[in-house]
């Protein structure tokens, strides 16, 4: 039986309700009811359970049970939640703060926002317990500020938890108290970044600050501060009230449990798939429809565009830390951008290094240069004006980029360019062979020709 048989609705509504098998709704298990984002909701499906099991525990048995449970950040690097929440220092006098990062903004990233619209209750029952355990009595959403009727939601939320005594003093008649602010950004991705984020936060521009000090020794106004996804922060009660083993029986070893992959492209049910780590997207393309029909993939993005690309040969990649790792990329936010033989593999990292270009802040030389003077060699590329020593400077660029700018937006710019060289160099070289864009000459021809899409980028 295929993995497509065994599925009784197809699966691929893009809300998460599938068969348990390969799929694991948790934080998506009642998306489609509707009003699944209200307290009542929450808490007829066992919502503020994992808050009274972890209030019955001491703050340090509690960081302790979240390290167990092998929970790794869910905002991209993977960084283990326990250990983070273990380096804030206690006894030191100084407010400690929590600051859920709410940013999403990574190029196909969309899970934290259909988490937030859908199951806020889930986020704010982790930020209690995140805010228990690291003994914070301030806690803040940085949400990107755009998605407005996110916000709105957000607000009402958070003001049903401060009615029900979630929120505020003496939280469930435990002693402790905690302010929750929800901010709203103004939307740029840098902003996502956890220090430019802290800067944001505090009423500056948005720019990365040297690390370290990491946010745990010296974050929002300079005291220790815990900075994790909005993901990561809501798979913390469902570890507690279902236990660390049952959330470590799913996934590997290094990368237990469940987690959101957001599926877009040039398949036929894009949508946000809850699967243990693990899952390959050959299981997720099978289960949920495949390709549009007709036709093939071609390349795809196991983590965002800032994660270097996987072809057809990558289909069976366990989609983990250590998987993807080894397979020469990284998960990052577990972002599938799908893309078929239809697509000009040269249009699309140039649209992505337009992107990069763009959201570089300006702090440091080489990507703010660099994005710069990529975007200018791919359009000439693209546009058939370009010269084969071209790839090799293309090359040279990330090359300077990479490693020595001084946040991962950077890193994250160059990838798209090591690897599509990798592997599509042929197609970069029929470009300039050919004197234009194999997929649509007289597009891109005009495109070309249009002075003005040629300027400004970095205005
Ligand atoms: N979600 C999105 O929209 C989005 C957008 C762009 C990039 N990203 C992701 O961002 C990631 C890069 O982020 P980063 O630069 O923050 O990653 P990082 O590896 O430097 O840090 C990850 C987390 O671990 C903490 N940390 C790491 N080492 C530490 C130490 N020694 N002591 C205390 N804390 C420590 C950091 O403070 C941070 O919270 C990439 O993997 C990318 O996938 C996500
Ligand atoms: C340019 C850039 C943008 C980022 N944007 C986000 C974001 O929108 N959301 C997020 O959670 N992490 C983002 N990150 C990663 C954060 O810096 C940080 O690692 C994360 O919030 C830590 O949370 P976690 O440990 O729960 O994953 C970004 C990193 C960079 C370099
Ligand atoms: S790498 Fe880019 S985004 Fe990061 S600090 Fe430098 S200029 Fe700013």
């Amino acid at each position: 039986m295929t993995l497509a048989a065994e599925i009784n609705d197809g699966g691929g509504n893009g809300s998460g309700a599938s068969p348990e098998k390969l799929l694991s709704p948790v934080l998506s298990a009642f998306w489609d009811e509707p009003e699944s984002w209200t307290l009542d909701t929450y808490r007829r499906h066992g919502g503020y359970e994992g808050l009274r099991k972890a209030l019955a525990m001491s703050p340090d048995d509690l960081i302790a049970y979240v390290k167990d449970s092998g929970l790794r950040g869910r905002g991209g690097a993977g960084f283990p939640t326990g250990m983070k929440w273990q380096f804030i220092p206690q006894g030191d006098g100084k407010p400690h703060y929590l600051v859920v990062n709410a940013d999403e903004s990574e190029p196909g990233t969309c899970k934290d926002i259909p988490l937030l619209f859908a199951n806020p209750h889930s986020l704010i029952e982790g930020i209690v317990i995140a805010c228990y355990a690291i003994r914070s009595s301030h806690a803040f959403i940085y949400l990107r500020g755009e998605v407005v009727p996110v916000l709105r939601r957000l607000h009402e939320a958070v003001r049903e938890a401060y009615e029900a005594g979630y929120l505020g003093t003496s939280i469930l008649g435990s002693g402790l108290d905690l302010e929750l602010t929800v901010h709203a950004g103004a939307g740029a991705y840098i902003c996502g970044e956890e220090t430019a984020l802290l800067d944001s936060l505090e009423g500056r521009r948005g720019q990365p600050r040297l690390r370290p000090p990491f946010p745990a020794v010296a974050g929002l106004y300079a005291c220790p501060t815990v900075v994790n996804n909005v993901e990561s922060i809501a798979s913390v009660p469902a570890i507690l009230s279902k236990g660390k083993d049952w959330f470590k029986s799913m996934g590997s070893e290094k990368s237990p449990g469940f987690t959101l992959y957001s599926l877009s492209g040039h398949v036929a049910s894009p949508g946000q798939y809850e699967a243990p780590l693990g899952i390959t997207l050959r299981q997720l393309l099978d289960m949920s429809g495949g390709m549009r029909p007709g036709h093939r993939l071609k390349f795809w993005t196991p983590g965002g565009s800032s994660t270097p690309m996987f072809t057809d040969e990558h289909l069976d990649v366990p989609l983990d830390y250590e998987g993807v790792g080894a397979a020469g990329s990284m998960l990052g936010t577990k972002a599938l951008q799908c893309f078929d033989e239809t697509t000009c593999v040269v249009r699309a990292v140039t649209r992505w290094t337009e992107f990069y270009a763009h959201e570089s802040c300006g702090k440091c030389t080489p990507c703010r240069e660099g994005t710069y003077w990529l975007v200018q060699l791919l359009r000439d590329i693209e546009a058939g004006k370009g010269q084969m020593a071209d790839l090799d400077k293309l090359n040279d660029i990330a090359d300077n980029i990479n490693g020595k700018s001084f946040c991962a937006l950077g890193d994250g710019a160059a990838s798209p360019i090591f690897s599509s060289l990798k592997y599509f160099r042929e197609e970069y070289e029929q470009h300039i062979t050919g004197k234009g864009c194999p997929f649509d000459p007289a597009k891109s021809t005009a495109w070309a020709d249009d002075k003005n899409a040629h300027q400004g980028v970095n205005a």
